[in-house]
């Protein structure tokens, strides 16, 4: 599964969106580092804050299904295919890095420019478990 590829699941994630309030269409796809592939799409609701992005959909899919060993989320959103890429907001920042800083993020557009960058510098300095746990 490359890059393209993976971009290629995100975008056709992107349809199921459920956006009746911001009309903003988020789909990701999320690789597992044994090759596995779950997508997702952002959901709003109206009480707003109640709201799940695209990249948090895939995210807690795969989870919840047992994997946690991340390889890489592709993302596509409305703005992809006018080479404005989307990057994860920061509550989905926050929530990926929880499963590794190496993970990588790529967005852009499948006939286009494609980006590629990591959590760690999505996100420098993050706040993790081991800042409170103790005997880690
Ligand atoms: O990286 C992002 C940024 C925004 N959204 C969603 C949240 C909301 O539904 C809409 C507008 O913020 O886009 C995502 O899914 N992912
Ligand atoms: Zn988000």
């Amino acid at each position: 599964m490359n890059n393209i590829e993976l971009l290629k699941i995100a975008e056709e994630a992107r349809k199921n969106a459920y956006v009746p309030y911001s009309k903003f269409r988020v789909g990701a796809a999320l690789l597992t580092k044994s090759g596995k592939v779950y997508s997702g799409c952002n959901i709003e609701c109206a009480s707003i804050g109640g709201t799940n992005c695209g990249e948090r959909t895939a995210l807690f899919k795969a989870i919840s299904e047992g994997e946690k060993e991340i390889d890489a989320i592709a993302i596509s959103s409305d703005n992809s295919e006018k080479d404005e890429p989307t990057y994860p907001c920061g509550i989905c920042r926050q929530v990926i890095i929880e499963f590794g800083k190496d993970i990588r993020i790529i967005t852009g557009w499948s006939q286009g420019k494609i980006y590629e960058t990591t959590m760690k510098d999505l996100l420098p300095n993050y706040f993790s478990g081991c800042d409170f746990i103790e005997n880690k």
